[in-house]
């Protein structure tokens, strides 16, 4: 089998407080993972320490083979939330930052995506409303090829409009072979595009099922096998 992403016995502290224990998780080349979560369980830390951009975990991050941090820089697209830079760079900017820090961004994508999603590169970040700045986001993690794209609760502030168009899209956006893991707490409009659901629960993996499984256990899909799982009464596992 081939998986992109292999994580075997992480742990990871932080302050002195667990976050994760023995996290063991395996995604093939391809999938489309939603990994899902109460506020804390743990979702982005654990897409920092996939991106290698969290250090000090015991156990192992295995992306596309290779353990090193450089490496999973170099295949992990992570939705960074622009905080560094400032609120008077203009958009533009951001996009030649992208250019010459990448060698795999694509200028041309990130046209075809911004086009889509309507952003202006002449606007600067503090012109920009919350629902602008996650399609913004969306589109520069999108715009590098990359194993991985880590899209941590991308759709927050934007319409339901966009987002219904952005989630049928995204798909699209990304080569066959590669990863999307997309934390949401918009369970039921990201169902569509799934493949698979990831949940974190008690500071591990509490789980990991094919949509398809699901919605044959649970007629009224990937929201009510979540919320069962958090109110303690799934039928299986
Ligand atoms: N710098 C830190 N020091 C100590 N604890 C931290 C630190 N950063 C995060 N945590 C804790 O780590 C846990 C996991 O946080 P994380 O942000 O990964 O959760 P999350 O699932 O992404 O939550 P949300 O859905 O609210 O975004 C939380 O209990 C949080 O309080």
């Amino acid at each position: 089998m081939n998986n992109t992403v292999e994580i075997e016995g992480l742990s990871y502290n932080k302050n002195y407080k667990h976050i994760l224990e023995n996290v063991n998780l395996k995604i093939e080349a391809g999938k489309t993972v939603g990994l899902l979560g109460e506020n804390g369980a743990g979702k982005t830390t654990l897409m920092r320490l996939i991106a290698g951009l969290a250090k000090g975990a015991k156990g192992s991050i295995m992306v596309a083979g290779k353990q090193a941090v450089a490496d999973k820089k170099a295949n992990v697209s992570f939705s960074e939330q622009l905080d560094g830079f400032s609120s008077s760079t203009r958009i533009e900017k951001i996009i030649s930052f992208y250019e010459d820090v990448y060698p795999d961004f694509s200028t041309e994508r990130y046209n075809q995506i911004a086009g889509f999603l309507q952003i202006d590169e002449g606007q600067r970040l503090s012109e920009l409303s919350k629902g602008m700045k996650e399609k913004l986001v969306i589109g520069l993690t999108l715009s590098r090829d990359t194993k991985v794209y880590l899209l941590d609760e991308p759709f927050g502030g934007i319409d339901s409009m966009s987002r219904k168009k952005i989630i049928q899209s995204i798909i699209q956006w990304k080569a066959p072979d590669a990863i999307i893991l997309v934390s949401d707490h918009y369970v039921s409009e990201i169902a569509s595009i799934l493949d698979e659901v990831v949940i974190i629960k008690d500071k591990t993996i509490y789980t990991k099922k094919s949509t398809e499984e699901i919605r044959s256990q649970y007629a009224e899909g990937i929201e009510q096998y979540y919320e069962s799982i958090y109110e303690g009464n799934d039928m299986n596992d």
